[in-house]
């Protein structure tokens, strides 16, 4: 239908309210889930020089910086282990479910402290293998599938009867999802534990920032058999759909700006599924470094950027602007 008036769009956007009218959902606290480095020592608190900002902390320091992000309205966090004792490493990355170790120890104080935050625990092998591959290896350094996915699986129920709310494993090794749910079943708190599945995690240059951070680059080769080709849209509806059938309680699109495409994909395949996204070290660190070049104002470019993931379909997302948004009080004057 077109006639003389029905070229005049503006009207319908003129006032700040009738902005907001367009977009179906806008960012609130409730969908920021922070992303905290916990060391085993416990004292520590850290700076990381490629993550403006962020630290790596340890148990007794973290508890009080939480404190004051609750107060401003933090709900959730996704924990990453960060062992730095001598003896942390080994092939088949044992010490990923220690009950001594940090993540462990973290989700007790975390939950013991502020019972009402919801506490995620990233599964992944690699800050804990010698190799720093995702999982257990083969004799020519491909990665062994069934022994990761039960190394994981086993990794994933002891973060959740220590308390963790959800699991999310990062590791990319196929069957992984069916494997967990099993595990979690068989723990008796299956009904009681969110799995949200890493579906279309890709390969590429944005992880540097989180290697350095929690020491897990790989110590030969690369991650490009397991995390997914950026050219790969096909592959990445197929790991969406698998991860579903094996029984994701939702499903995260990783890194995120450079990939909205796929998270509309995701939102399309699984329209009734949460959809969540990570804004992942590099992109973090990216709009940190444009910012401070003067191509934008940082407060501006960060909310920007949340707006148009939640526009391609995000109904939370992982972001190192947590605190800032919360400290800062970016959302008060909604
Ligand atoms: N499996 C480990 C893991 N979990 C989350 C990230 C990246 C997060 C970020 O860059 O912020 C990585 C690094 C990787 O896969 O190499
Ligand atoms: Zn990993
Ligand atoms: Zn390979």
């Amino acid at each position: 239908m077109s006639n003389e008036v029905s070229s005049i769009l503006q009207g319908g956007y003129h006032h700040p309210l009738s902005r907001k009218w367009q977009g179906e959902r806008e960012l609130s606290k409730s969908m920021l889930v922070y992303p905290i480095f916990v060391t085993d020592n416990a004292d520590e608190e850290t700076p990381i020089p490629s993550l403006p900002g962020q630290k790596r902390w340890g148990v007794n320091k973290l508890i009080p910086f939480l404190g004051t992000l609750v107060k401003r309205g933090l709900k959730s966090v996704i924990i990453f282990g960060v062992p730095l004792a001598s003896d942390a490493k080994d092939p088949i990355g044992s010490k990923a479910s220690d009950p001594t170790g940090p993540v462990i120890l973290a989700v007790k104080a975390i939950k013991k402290e502020f019972p009402h935050v919801f506490v995620m625990c990233d599964v992944c092998l690699c800050e804990y293998t010698s190799h720093g591959h995702c999982g257990v290896l083969n004799e020519d350094g491909t990665l062994n599938q069934d022994k990761s996915c039960a190394r994981i699986a086993d990794t994933a129920v002891d973060y959740a009867l220590s308390g963790a709310d959800c699991v999310a494993p990062s590791d990319m090794n196929d069957g992984r999802i069916l494997a967990i749910k099993k595990g979690l079943k068989k723990a008796g708190v299956a009904h009681k534990v969110m799995l949200i599945s890493y579906a279309a995690k890709f390969s590429g240059c944005l992880y540097g920032p989180f290697r350095d951070a929690a020491g897990s680059a790989p110590s030969f080769g690369d991650r490009k058999c397991y995390q997914l080709p950026v050219t790969g849209g096909g592959l990445a509806r197929r790991c969406i759909q698998r991860d579903l059938n094996e029984g994701a309680d939702a499903i995260m699109v990783k890194p995120s700006m450079w990939f909205m495409d796929v998270i509309k994909d995701a939102k399309q395949i699984a329209p009734d599924v949460p959809i969540c996204c990570y804004q992942v070290s590099g992109e973090f660190a990216t709009i940190h470094a444009a910012a401070k070049a003067g191509v934008y104002d940082l407060k501006t470019a960060a909310l920007e950027s949340f707006d148009c993931l939640i526009r391609a379909g995000a109904g939370f997302i992982l972001t190192y602007f947590t605190d800032q948004i919360l400290l800062e009080g970016w959302l008060d004057e909604q």
